[in-house]
């Protein structure tokens, strides 16, 4: 029987100053999703394991499906499928977990379908599944999960996605506190309008940190991990927010933001040395306050979602 197993990377959406058009990869945390053949036609959601039993297996609903489905429509094509999908990420993380699923799926298909896409060309599908899992058809997961490294979403109408440049020597710290936020309610507290003047700030930080990527300027990064639009609403709904930046900052953290939609918090630093040092800090103010939280860092991952088997 013909079976394909992928595996996606878990993703830093947004990335401080770039709401819903900025997106990069972590190394070693991520979601599989196995395919199989089936007899009869029709997707079928067979099992799923590391959710708890939380995750919806009607195939509307899970984003493995919904994302597989899109792209059986979009190539016209009626096949049956039988999907196994094996959850690393926890929900509501803000690591992208819904992300994972739908890009791990996608790249299992193409591999069961003969590759008739190229990577890119797979976003629209996961663009529809994230759309199905929190009411809103952002890129900066699935972008970066499915293409690996720093991913920016220069226009969604039409998908304009570049990947770019990773300084050497550039380490992440996932702070994942123990509560569950949802996408959709963490947007639900954003305004539909902003200030011209924190536009302006926006987009002053947001060129910055592309800039300062591709210039492996350490300091310039540092100076453009800020966010006027996203943060000042969904700071006050995770515990220790300030006390935490305050911590991570001392031990060499280039900057601290929310990643994706939250509660995890991120952090990016100069070598691993210092991520290790972050999550270290990071986890006692956690403890100080009571809270339960994993700790985690890694490098950036350029190759996103793969192949396994
Ligand atoms: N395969 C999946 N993995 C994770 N969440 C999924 C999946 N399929 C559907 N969902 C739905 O997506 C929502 C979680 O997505 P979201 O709040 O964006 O979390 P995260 O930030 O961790 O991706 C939940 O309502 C969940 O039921
Ligand atoms: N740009 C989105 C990113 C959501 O990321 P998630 O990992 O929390 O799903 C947003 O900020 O809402």
């Amino acid at each position: 029987m013909k079976s394909v197993k992928a595996f996606a990377p878990a993703t830093v959406a947004n990335v401080s100053c770039g709401f819903d058009i900025l997106g990069f990869a972590i190394e070693g945390m991520g979601d599989w999703v196995r395919l199989e053949e089936k007899d009869s036609p029709g997707l079928e959601v067979v099992s799923i394991t590391g959710d708890e039993g939380k995750l919806p297996k009607e195939v509307e609903k899970n984003t493995c499906s919904v994302a597989i489905q899109a792209m059986l429509d979009h190539l016209n094509v009626e096949i049956g499928m039988a999907i196994h999908l094996e959850k690393g990420l926890p929900l509501g993380s803000g690591m992208g977990s819904s992300a994972a699923s739908a890009a791990a799926a996608l790249v299992a298909a193409n591999e069961f379908l003969g590759n008739p896409f190229e990577k890119k060309e797979l976003l629209p599908f996961a663009i529809a599944a994230e759309k199905a899992a929190c009411g809103a058809g952002h890129a900066d997961n699935v972008a970066p999960s499915l293409m690996g490294g720093f991913v920016l979403i220069r226009d969604y109408h039409p998908l304009d996605v570049i990947k770019l440049h990773v300084p050497k020597g550039l380490y992440c710290t996932l702070l994942h506190p123990h509560f569950e936020l949802k996408t959709a309610d963490s947007r639900s507290v954003l305004r539909d309008s902003i200030p011209l003047k924190h536009s302006t700030i926006q987009s002053g930080n947001v060129a910055g940190l592309v800039a300062g990527l591709y210039e492996e300027d350490f300091d310039l990064i540092s100076r453009s991990l800020r966010d006027v639009i996203a943060e000042p609403y969904r700071s006050i709904l995770i515990p220790g927010f300030n006390e935490v930046r305050e911590a991570v900052k001392a031990k060499g953290a280039l900057g601290m933001g929310i990643s994706g939609s939250g509660p995890t918090l991120f952090c990016l630093s100069k070598g691993e040395e210092k991520a290790q040092a972050i999550a270290d800090a990071a986890e006692e103010v956690y403890q100080s306050i009571g809270l339960g939280v994993d700790v985690f860092f890694s490098a950036i991952n350029t190759r996103g979602g793969y192949i396994i088997e």
